[in-house]
């Protein structure tokens, strides 16, 4: 793994990940660490086409405050296997202490075999902010107003 400079993230290994690797930066430059599934190795799931499962992934993280960790596709899973996630991107509380599952769909037209230890996802920290709210009786004008959906053009 490339070493990293950024915030330190702990993570706890539930009973169900023995054994995984842990998630990790594939390249110096990557942008999401790939995670594993954690199904048990003598019974690999399979998801046929058009249907969704929710995966384990056998580890709790805590996410520093200030910060979210978004579940996002592995492009080649989708590019060849039609696998996804359905509810892309995830996003992970700084405050869940739960497992982190990775639901996937299977838009392809084959059955896919999820087996354990595959890199079912990647996992991207982002800073997030929280929004004090304030409700106001209108809304400043701008050059756009209400414009959108192509109103500037194709
Ligand atoms: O792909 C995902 C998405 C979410 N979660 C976990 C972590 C997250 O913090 C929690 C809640 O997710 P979200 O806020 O998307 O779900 P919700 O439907 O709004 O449920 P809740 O009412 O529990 O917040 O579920 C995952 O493990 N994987």
């Amino acid at each position: 793994m490339p070493d990293v400079l950024g915030p330190l993230l702990n993570l706890v290994r539930l009973p169900n990940g023995a054994g995984l690797d842990l998630p990790a930066y594939e390249t110096a430059g990557a942008a999401g660490m790939d995670i594993r599934a954690a199904v048990e190795a003598d019974a690999p799931l399979t998801l046929a086409p058009g249907k969704r499962a929710l995966v384990p992934t056998g580890f709790i993280f805590e996410i520093p405050q200030g910060f979210e960790m978004q579940v996002r596709p592995r492009s080649g899973l989708a590019f060849k296997h039609g696998i996804t996630c359905l509810n892309t991107p995830g996003t992970i509380d700084s405050d869940y202490r739960g497992e982190v599952k990775v639901l996937l769909v299977n838009l392809g037209d084959e059955d896919f075999i999820v087996t354990r230890g595959m890199r079912i996802a990647q996992l991207v920290v982002a800073p997030v902010t929280q929004v004090q709210v304030a409700e106001v009786s209108e809304a400043g004008t701008t050059a756009r107003g209400a414009g959108g959906f192509g109103s500037t053009g194709i």
